[in-house]
């Protein structure tokens, strides 16, 4: 384990499409064990600006994760510096087995010769990684076959056998149960507990439950930042969700 803990840093972080600013000048850290939610009305750059960390979008300023200066890397160097992401509709192998998908995701750190090796162990990255997702029961079914949370969690097991050690994860409760919402918010300070992790999201209920601070994006900048409380009672942050109709927007 290393002595000093990991961090991301983002400084005057910008994305245009066009000439439209989707992300216009956007500076936060996010600590190690720090569980960062993001958040923000429609529109407010939130995916863009997790595609700007992971190099899917092209973007001026600085990013840091530590000594390591993402931006203008290809989103497979990023990846390999242990820079992980979900997107919001699951994107696991759905014909293949739980752990074929664990074992895959295991592989894009391997060279070609051992992967055909035949294999008679589970790895202990991959039995370890079933285990903290909840998912040592399911490891002979299909992907296919898992309920939407379960897939969630799968996905989030397939980051961590590849030793991310950033984990971006966009609504990742969107259309689970109550349940299943509280075990990904126990997994999620699991998880996140030696690594730095950032969770987009709408539901404002799991955000009071589980977020150890919060950055509020709008128009593309951080209208707010802070703990869950301070978050919640700044006047600015309520107008802007009490502007933009819709339950998924309230925050009070
Ligand atoms: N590839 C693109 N080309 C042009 N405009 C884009 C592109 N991607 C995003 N945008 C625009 O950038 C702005 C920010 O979008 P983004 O998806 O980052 O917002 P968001 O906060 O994640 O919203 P949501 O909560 O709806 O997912 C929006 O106005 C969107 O239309």
């Amino acid at each position: 384990m290393s002595m000093t803990a990991d961090y991301l840093e983002l400084s005057d972080v910008r994305v245009e499409f066009d000439g439209f600013r989707a992300v216009d000048g956007v500076s936060m850290t996010v600590l190690q064990g720090d569980l960062r939610f993001l958040i923000g009305p429609n529109g407010a750059g939130k995916t863009t600006l997790v595609d700007a960390i992971t190099g899917l979008a092209k973007a001026t300023g600085s990013i840091r994760f530590g000594r390591s200066d993402l931006l203008g890397r290809p989103v497979h160097r990023i990846a390999r510096l242990g820079i992980g992401r979900t997107f919001q509709t699951a994107s696991v192998f759905e014909e293949l087995s739980v752990l074929q998908n664990l074992d895959i995701a295991a592989g894009a750190h391997r060279g070609p010769l051992t992967l055909l090796r035949a294999r008679t162990a589970v790895p202990a990255t991959v039995e370890e990684a079933l285990e903290t997702v909840g998912l040592a029961a399911h490891r002979e079914r299909k992907a296919g076959e898992l309920s939407h949370g379960q897939k969630q969690w799968l996905e989030i097991g397939m980051l961590l056998v590849q030793n991310a050690r950033v984990l971006a994860l966009d609504e990742p409760v969107a259309g689970m149960s109550a349940d299943e919402r509280q075990a990904t918010g126990e997994l999620l300070h699991a998880v996140g507990a030696d690594r730095t992790v950032i969770v987009v999201e709408h539901d404002m209920d799991f955000m009071r439950a589980f977020a150890d601070s919060v950055t509020v994006l709008h128009a593309g900048r951080v209208l707010a930042e802070g703990g869950v409380t301070d978050v919640q009672a700044d006047p600015r942050v309520q107008e802007v969700y009490l502007g933009t109709s819709g339950s998924r927007g309230e925050v009070a």
